[in-house]
């Protein structure tokens, strides 16, 4: 007989029994559709996974929670095609990974009406989805409508259909892994996954997120209720257990006391990412509860202090860090803070003298300029902003929001919190001003060959006045230079650029010289005192990987720190998988991963790495950018790192990507001398810091410079190379990490206007990559970042299981589904407690599971339907009776009630009709009486006159009357 036309609507489809047969690649939804010997085309779209929480892979079968449509279907569908075999029961199986499952057998009797409905519906379901890139790069999850081939095709949200190379796609994560707090969780690891899980989050205002051991923090750039000390105390009683920098900072603690080994909270990202602010926030945590007198007041008081004198606008940050630092807070046998220690690396010293337009200067410099008093401003000859040379140039005076006189306030009461005294602090800024009046004092050309002569105005006076020196000698040390040749010391005139370079050189020594004499006071004040224990947590807020169109000397110091730091990552990550697999009995030598060792000797190797190479040619007086450019090319032309390109440029390929620098500038930068005339010129001040700095410079050489008048001009070469001297910090600062447990931060930007709820996905994957997050992700893709108890693996997938393992141990209920589901041996390792798996294993398990989980909930869902209707139909015979016997009962009660008022109705009327019928006999009665009386008186008044007993008593006739 020929079956009869669809008719019916999509839920009696819903109720069908049926079983379907995938026949697409992985995930794809191609399947034809049985139906009472017919066939259909169509296409099946698997529900959501049941259990909303994400966090919970325990969520449970049957829940209810299932979306609705699961299998639909349409005529001739150039989508795709599904099967449903009737009363076959449900049995599922993937024909790509000859995964197979199975479901109860069906519940419901088969209907025989149904519909096929527009696929198009499916597009709008976030359902079956792959992540495709789009031609500007960004990458948009897209419901596959079927895949023929090579090719997919694919529906956008927005409604458009593409056809792309099925290769081009990577898989989507399952629903249940949107915005998991841990990207370890995602099943697959990609980049479109971590971008979507992060700004999933991102939205709702969850900036913290794990990746594996790393922290990742997305900035803001608005206020979060995320901190203050209800969330303290919350995440120090672990009653809060999601990502936070209060949570790595905990376990920090946690960690020191109990293993006794010191602590560090590694935390990188670009500029503006939010790592001060992240440090800042650790340091409160730590304030808060390491407390114990002022000591955590002060630590928590110097970030003002550096934030003037280190920080600066940039185009990238308003409050940019243009140095590294490192704190570290020591705790006593107590747990509590008895002092701290902070250490700063590569300060942009360059800043001082210039900035870009639209950029500013030091804080400090407007901060001092703004809120200075009278008096100060008197003594320090202090005039505007827009009067200094230094300052005018970029033309950026002020910052939106940003009061510079109240912070000058802020800053004067932490140089007092950390006890720099009222004098010291007029001496600090006496060192402001003369740095900005040395960018005013101007040369005259004084011959032929463009020799100059330090002008005798303004800023010349007054540096000299500030700095307590002699004006003759500043102008001396400005326009020449003193030589010796042979036994006789010659004085050899500049040239303008000299001059004006020995001029800022001079101002850029100060600067830097006073930055470090601040922070070595500060140490002072933080000193760690008697209680020390040798135990702390360290604080490392260091710029992060930088690749700009124009890359130079600060760039390259900045990546080579990087690629320290990043080896330091990769050693730590490694080390502890290593450990837990060592631990569960797993072979971990199997697990590979990319070391920079080679960008890093590219970098070190001597006498032919970039660092020596420049140290060499800098010391050549010939050597120029140029031929320092020409000599790299020449020695490391064969290093896999090292890529030549034209001109004075070459690029390096880091770990974070390959960066192409110019060498335009390099060599001056590393020199960075200040000649012996100006440090001779700051001994001779007789106001105390120049002095401490110039013996602080003498110092900084690598051998002693012994009396500058008796050297030649090759004096300053002896003094350490910019890059050397910040080569052997990082060292020292490495081996000082390395004796300690890390904990790492990555902060990321997520859009360049610094504005709150702008994700700008090129811009967050570009960092991703730089600071490594996704090498996270690949180094876990290598090992085996997946891991589950056998518990929890044989609770979630053991209904998968054909037979029955009822009373089977989770070890061999976990071996078992491994075995069914012919999961290939170096894709697992079985631990003693644990399973570990490879990248995306436990996705093919949890899609498995879903469809069955699906089928299941589909029949679940079918059956709770008929249950209800045959339910809700003998509820509705019952609520009949039921009714109808309330009724008869009120009837009844109310019947009774009428019946007794009407009985009462009755007697009452009886009696007031008695009453009545009494009153009238009464009435009549008397009324009769009187009537009586009144004629037996007159038979007796007509008696008496007729027998003429006149004399009787009237009484006594009455009385005969009434008697007789
Ligand atoms: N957790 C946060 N909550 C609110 N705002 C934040 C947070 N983190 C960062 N910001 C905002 O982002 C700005 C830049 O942050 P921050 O100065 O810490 O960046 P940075 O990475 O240290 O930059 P740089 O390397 O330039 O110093 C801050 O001034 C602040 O406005």
């Amino acid at each position: 007989m020929e079956k009869p036309p669809p008719t019916a609507s999509f839920q009696s489809i819903k109720s069908l029994p049926v079983s379907f047969r995938y026949a697409g690649t992985g995930s794809s939804s191609e399947a034809e559709i049985h139906y009472n010997g017919v066939t259909r085309n169509g296409v099946v779209m698997p529900s959501n996974a049941p259990g909303g929480d994400n966090n919970d892979l325990q969520s449970e079968i049957g829940s209810d929670d299932s979306q609705s449509s699961s299998v639909r279907g349409i005529d001739d569908s150039p989508y795709g095609k599904v099967e449903l075999i009737e009363d076959e029961g449900v049995s599922t199986e993937d024909e790509d990974t000859g995964i197979t499952g199975y479901t109860p057998a069906p519940l419901l009797p088969t209907r025989t009406e149904y519909k096929w409905e527009d696929t198009s519906a499916y597009a709008a379901k976030k359902k079956h989805q792959s992540w495709v890139q789009l031609s500007n790069g960004d990458w948009e999850l897209a419901t596959i409508l079927t895949t023929s081939g090579t090719e997919t095709l694919l529906s956008l949200p927005e409604g458009k259909v593409i056809r792309v190379n099925t290769e081009s796609l990577l898989p989507a994560n399952p629903d249940i892994l949107d915005g998991v707090d841990d990207l370890m969780q995602l099943s697959y690891l990609s980049e479109p996954s971590v971008l979507y899980n992060l700004r999933h989050r991102y939205e709702q205002n969850l900036i913290y997120t794990k990746a594996g051991p790393v922290l990742v923090a997305v900035n803001p750039f608005k206020e979060v209720s995320l901190y203050g000390s209800d969330y303290i105390q919350a995440y120090r009683r672990k009653s809060i257990g999601s990502p936070h920098v209060y949570a790595i900072t905990d376990t920090a603690i946690r960690e020191m006391i109990r293993d006794e080994v010191n602590q560090s909270i590694i935390i990188s990202g670009e500029s503006g990412a939010g790592k001060t602010e992240t440090a800042k926030i650790a340091m409160q945590y730590l304030a808060a509860l390491g407390g114990g007198g002022g000591i955590e007041y002060e630590i928590l008081k110097t970030n003002p202090i550096l934030e003037a004198f280190g920080n600066a606008r940039t185009s990238r940050n308003d409050n940019s860090s243009r140095f590294g630092k490192l704190i570290e807070i020591h705790f006593s046998e107590t747990g509590k803070i008895c002092g701290a220690n902070i250490q700063t690396f590569l300060l942009e010293k360059s800043r001082v003298v210039q900035c870009v337009k639209g950029e500013r200067s030091y804080h400090i410099f407007y901060q001092l300029c703004a809120g200075a008093s009278p008096e100060l401003r008197e003594k320090l000859r202090l005039k505007s902003v827009a009067e200094y040379n230094y300052l005018r140039h970029s033309g950026c005076y002020s910052i939106n929001g940003v009061d510079d006189a109240e912070h000058f306030r802020i800053v004067l009461e932490a140089l007092d919190t950390v006890h720099i005294s009222k004098e010291d602090q007029e001496n600090v800024f006496a060192m402001l001003s003369a740095v900005l009046w040395f960018g005013n004092i101007s040369f005259t050309v004084i011959d032929n060959e463009n020799h100059v002569e330090a002008d005798l105005n303004e800023g010349l006076s007054t540096v000299a006045e500030l700095i307590r020196c002699d004006v003759a000698a500043l102008q001396s040390a400005l326009s020449t230079r003193k030589m010796k040749v042979g036994n006789d010391t010659i004085v050899q005139k500049l040239t303008l650029p000299q001059a004006i370079d020995a001029r800022d050189a001079l101002a850029k020594s100060i600067y830097a010289c006073l930055f470090e004499w601040l922070v070595g006071q500060i140490n002072k004040a933080l000193i760690v005192g008697k209680r020390r224990t040798g135990r702390s947590i360290s604080i490392l807020d260091i710029y992060g990987f930088e690749s700009f169109e124009r890359n130079s000397f600060e760039q390259f110091c900045i990546n080579f720190a990087n690629e320290r730091l990043q080896q330091h990552f990769n050693r730590h990550l490694f080390k502890l998988e290593q450990e837990e697999y060592i631990n569960d009995g797993i072979d971990w030598a199997r697990v590979e991963f990319d070391d920079n060792h080679e960008c890093l000797n590219l970098f070190e190797k001597k006498p032919l790495g970039l660092i020596s190479l420049l140290d060499e040619e800098s010391t050549f007086p010939n050597g120029t950018d140029l031929s320092f450019a020409n000599k790299l090319k020449q020695h490391l032309k064969s290093n896999y790192c090292f890529k030549a390109e034209r001109g004075q440029a070459f690029s390096v390929r880091h770990f974070a990507g390959e960066v192409t620098y110019n060498t335009a500038g390099f060599l001056e930068k590393n020199r960075d001398f200040l000649h012996l005339d100006s440090i001779e010129l700051l001994a001779s001040c007789t106001c105390h810091l120049p002095q401490i700095f110039a013996a602080s410079m003498l110092t900084q050489s690598e051998k002693p410079v012994v009396g500058p008048l008796h050297k030649s001009g090759g004096a300053e070469s002896q003094r350490l190379s910019v890059i050397t001297k910040f080569k052997g910090e990082l060292f020292q600062l490495m081996q000082r990490l390395e004796t300690t447990t890390p904990h790492f931060i990555r902060c990321i930007k997520p859009n360049s206007v610094q504005s709150p709820g702008v994700y700008e996905q090129g811009l967050v994957l570009q960092q991703l990559r730089c600071c490594g997050v996704l090498e996270v992700v690949r180094i876990s893709r290598s090992g085996f970042p997946t891991r589950m108890t056998h518990q929890k693996f044989a609770r979630r997938y053991g209904f998968l299981l054909l037979e029955n393992a009822a009373n089977q141990d989770p070890l061999s209920v976990s071996v078992a589904i491994l075995h069914q589901f012919n999961i290939l041996p170096e894709m697992y390792q079985v631990g003693y407690t644990k399973l570990f798996f490879r990248t995306g294993q436990i996705g093919v398990l949890e899609d498995t599971r879903n469809r069955t989980l699906h089928g299941i909930l589909r029949l679940q869902s079918c059956f709770r339907g008929y249950k209800s209707r045959s339910l809700l139909k003998e509820l509705k015979r019952g609520i009949a009776t039921i009714q109808s016997f309330i009724r008869g009962e009120n009837a009844r009660k109310e019947f009774a009630v009428l019946l007794q008022k009407h009985r009462a109705a009755v007697v009452i009327q009886k009696h007031i009709k008695g009453r009545i019928v009494k009153k009238r006999y009464m009435n009549s009665y008397h009324a009769s009486l009187v009537v009586q009386s009144v004629i037996r008186g007159w038979l007796v008044r007509r008696c008496s006159g007729n027998i003429g007993l006149l004399n009787f008593g009237g009484r006594k006739v009455h009385n005969l009357f009434h008697y007789g």
